[in-house]
């Protein structure tokens, strides 16, 4: 019998079994052998390439990605399928989910693409699992949406930053402050604009040394760096600095002193997908997390939309104001009026650098 059979087998057996104190500990068992042979269909089969696994990955599209990450069961399906119109199989065992779902959430007229995940589970980084493919998917989203069981809480969302941190995930940092250029000749030149309190030349040195990289300009330009981080630096390629939520699901299930308890932590939303709590908080967090601006964009002779604004990144300029409308209109740029909170004055002449603000109004001039 291949796995797909015997997968079949089970969730019939499960799905003919009463529930009752007698058939406690069968279904139990059914449970785990259920989560281990889905475990297995996403183990990559011999011979495919590393991780294999058809159709995983999703075109990306709308204004940011968040990506659903957790251990198997905590309820990312669920939540998908509450704050999207997509439907994703949501089930009481580990793996129901075996690849990428994608849905979309509409907030402030911004379209926000939502990426419901297989479970990962410890070992993930090392290829357990879907984990690698989950994990790079996590790398390439605006925002990680960590999910974690009140009901469990514990140390999953440790586990599950170590996962992250070993692939070189950054969670809620900047990228260190410091410059770093190799060079093809001229020794190591290392400068600090105050001494770094936890980092040294010779450290410095040391670790360089070791890459086999013997020319190099290094400017620390903040004392708090440490060695991770200078670490971090050289293998910048290799880094992603991606901002976290942390909601706890499930807190129909636990008293409110451990609500209260779990609330309490740095970047974290309580929320109940079976009782409808705190979604409406959750998104309004995901929408403030991801810093998009919103830019109505009025044409000469034409009237505002205030539905349709133009969504861009923070520290957006005119510049890529114009980009998002359409690729040719530099060329034809003459300057942008702009009203709203990033101007003293309403409307106000700007060029390209203009650093814009969320709901300004910009009209561009053109030659
Ligand atoms: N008590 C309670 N149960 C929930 C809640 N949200 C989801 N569940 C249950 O948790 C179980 C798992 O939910 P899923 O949405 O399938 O979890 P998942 O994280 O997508 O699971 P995998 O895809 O297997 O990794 C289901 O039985 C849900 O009904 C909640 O807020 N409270
Ligand atoms: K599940
Ligand atoms: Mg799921």
């Amino acid at each position: 019998m291949g796995i797909l059979e015997k997968i079949q087998a089970i969730q019939e057996e499960l799905n003919r079994t009463q529930k009752n104190k007698a058939t406690e500990y069968h279904i139990g068992l059914l449970k785990g052998k259920l989560a281990r042979y889905r475990a297995q269909l996403l183990e990559p089969t011999p011979g495919s390439s590393a991780g294999g696994g058809q159709g995983f990955e999703v075109q990306k599209s709308g204004d940011a990605r968040i990506a659903l990450i957790g251990f198997p069961s905590v309820g990312k399906s669920s939540l998908l399928s509450k704050i999207t119109k997509t439907k994703s199989e949501v089930a009481n065992y580990a793996f129901t989910t075996l690849t990428s779902v994608p849905g979309v959430l509409e907030y402030n007229g911004a379209e926000l693409q939502i990426l419901d995940l297989p479970g990962i589970i410890q070992g993930a980084s090392e290829g357990k699992g879907r984990g690698r493919q989950v994990i790079a998917t996590a790398k390439t989203s605006d925002l990680i949406l960590m999910i974690l069981d009140a009901t469990k809480a514990g140390d999953q969302r440790a586990i599950l930053e170590r996962e992250l941190e070993s692939v070189g995930i950054r969670l809620n940092k900047d990228p260190p402050n410091i410059y770093f250029k190799v060079k093809k000749q001229g020794g190591l030149k290392f400068n600090a604009t105050s001494p770094p309190k936890y980092l040294d030349e010779k450290i410095v040195g040391s670790i360089l040394r070791d890459y086999k990289i013997h020319n190099a300009e290094i400017l620390v330009r903040d004392e708090n760096v440490t060695v991770e981080d200078f670490i971090d630096v050289i293998n910048a390629s290799h880094r992603s600095y991606v901002r976290c939520l942390y909601a706890y699901n499930k807190i129909d299930a636990v008293s409110l002193e451990e609500v209260d308890r779990l609330a309490k932590q740095p970047h974290t939303v309580v929320i109940s997908c079976e009782l409808d709590l705190g979604l409406d908080d959750l998104v309004e967090r995901i929408w403030s997390d991801l810093s998009l601006l919103r830019i109505y964009t009025k044409r000469r002779g034409q009237t505002l939309k205030f539905d349709e604004p133009l969504v861009v990144r923070s520290n957006s300029t005119v510049e890529s104001v114009c980009d998002s409308i359409h690729r040719s209109i530099k060329d034809q740029f003459r300057y942008a009026l702009v009203w709203g909170a990033s101007v003293k004055y309403s409307p106000q002449k700007c060029g390209l650098q203009h650093p814009v603000a969320d709901e300004d109004v910009v009209s561009i001039v053109t030659k």
